[in-house]
């Protein structure tokens, strides 16, 4: 894959990958919070051809796959283990598989993963494996939570925290079980905790178009820049009070996992920023649970840099065609484990200023540059 040796800045210089990539959807949650049932009310919707689902589950027997090939006949299941380990390799050859097939093109991926996968060396695979990479690319990662038990499974099991950790989306499920009564604050407050920029759907009808959405939009654009915009970048969570400057918001875990967005409201020079991150990558790799965002570079203000990371793994930034929305700001998102945000604040803003003080000649954007 991409930087074994650690160096964003070598990604930076790479060329985007060439023609249309299938994009894939993670679907993770805990144990019984209700992944299968929700694929399966998904799965029902009519002209889903091209959808193909990879059901993971721990244990010999699968029986996710029976319930969901009842409904859709595009499934793979890897059985008898959990995806971020012992099936890793077949995950590959799955999706190679279903890349190299002629009868029928392949439009989208959706992968649920076992209740006890850690999705990260699952995102990881996506993004570091060259040949799932040159075919497939991550659209979103969704994790489901059992809105009558999540407070229970979130205290006793450290998956079920990192799951939501690693989502773009919270899917709250089992709220009909709640008898009218709108959703536990403090489970809320628990989600926000762990997770405090990926939006919370507590309304079966959104989940649903949410994940129609993904599926259909990624389908008809196929390209890279139709599925990193939406899901992943969102601004600080609307709760919070960021001071546009700094750090936007944070969010802590008493699992020592926590999620703080750095916000930047003016273009940064493409090689500070490359170093920045490199250092922080060789500073803390192992703790970067997840590094995801949108760049706005001096050298190309109009085009967002797309930055994707899984502790020491990066891949390749690409440069979308346009800004997705109004917001045009560095906006990037970490889940990590035990990093100081503040500390990653002040070393990028050390690298800022070390960029500035630099000969103009040598700090001029490559497009600028003298002849
Ligand atoms: N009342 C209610 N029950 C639900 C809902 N979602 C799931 N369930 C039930 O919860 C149980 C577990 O649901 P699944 O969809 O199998 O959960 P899962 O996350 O796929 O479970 P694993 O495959 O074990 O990880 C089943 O009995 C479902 O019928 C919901 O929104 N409301």
């Amino acid at each position: 894959m991409t930087n074994p040796g650690g160096h964003f800045s070598s990604l930076v210089a790479q060329p985007a990958l060439a023609g249309r990539r299938v994009p894939v959807t993670v679907l993770t949650g805990f144990l019984g919070s209700g992944k299968t049932t929700l694929l399966n009310q998904l799965l029902c919707e009519p002209s889903l051809d091209g959808v193909a689902v990879i059901v993971n589950e721990f244990g010999a027997v699968g029986i996710d796959h029976d319930l969901i090939a009842e409904t859709h006949d595009d499934t793979v299941l890897l059985a008898n283990g959990c995806l971020c380990c012992a099936v890793r390799g077949d995950l590959v050859e799955a999706l190679n598989r279903l890349a190299a097939r002629q009868d029928r093109p392949l439009r989208h991926v959706l992968i649920e993963t076992s209740g006890l996968a850690d999705p990260g060396p699952i995102v990881r695979t996506l993004m570091g494996d060259a040949a799932v990479r040159a075919q497939f690319v991550l659209a979103g990662v969704l994790c489901t939570a059992d809105a009558v038990l999540a407070m229970g499974t979130l205290d006793r099991h450290p998956e079920a925290v990192r799951q939501l950790a690693f989502a773009d989306h919270l899917l709250l499920t089992k709220t009909d079980l709640l008898d009218g009564a709108p959703p536990s604050p403090a489970l809320l407050q628990r989600l926000r905790d762990i997770n405090a920029t990926a939006p919370l759907h507590d309304d079966r009808g959104d989940q649903l178009r949410l994940l129609s959405t993904l599926v259909r939009r990624a389908a008809d654009t196929g390209a890279d820049a139709g599925v990193v915009e939406a899901p992943f970048y969102r601004g600080p969570a609307a709760s919070d009070t960021g001071s546009g400057m700094g750090t936007a918001d944070e969010a802590s875990h008493r699992d020592g996992i926590r999620s703080f967005v750095i916000v930047r409201d003016t273009p940064l020079p493409r090689d500070a920023f490359a170093a920045w991150l490199d250092m922080v990558i060789a500073m803390r790799g192992e703790d970067l649970l997840r590094v995801k965002g949108l760049v706005q570079l001096a050298d190309a203000p109009d085009r967002p840099m797309v930055i994707h990371g899984v502790q020491h793994l990066f891949a390749p930034p690409t440069l979308l065609p346009a800004w997705p929305g109004p917001d045009r700001r560095t906006r990037i998102v970490f889940i990590t484990r035990g990093v100081d945000a503040q500390a990653l604040e002040d070393t990028l803003d050390v690298l800022l200023r070390r960029h500035m003080r630099r000969p103009a000649a040598t700090a001029a954007p490559p497009t600028e540059a003298a002849p």
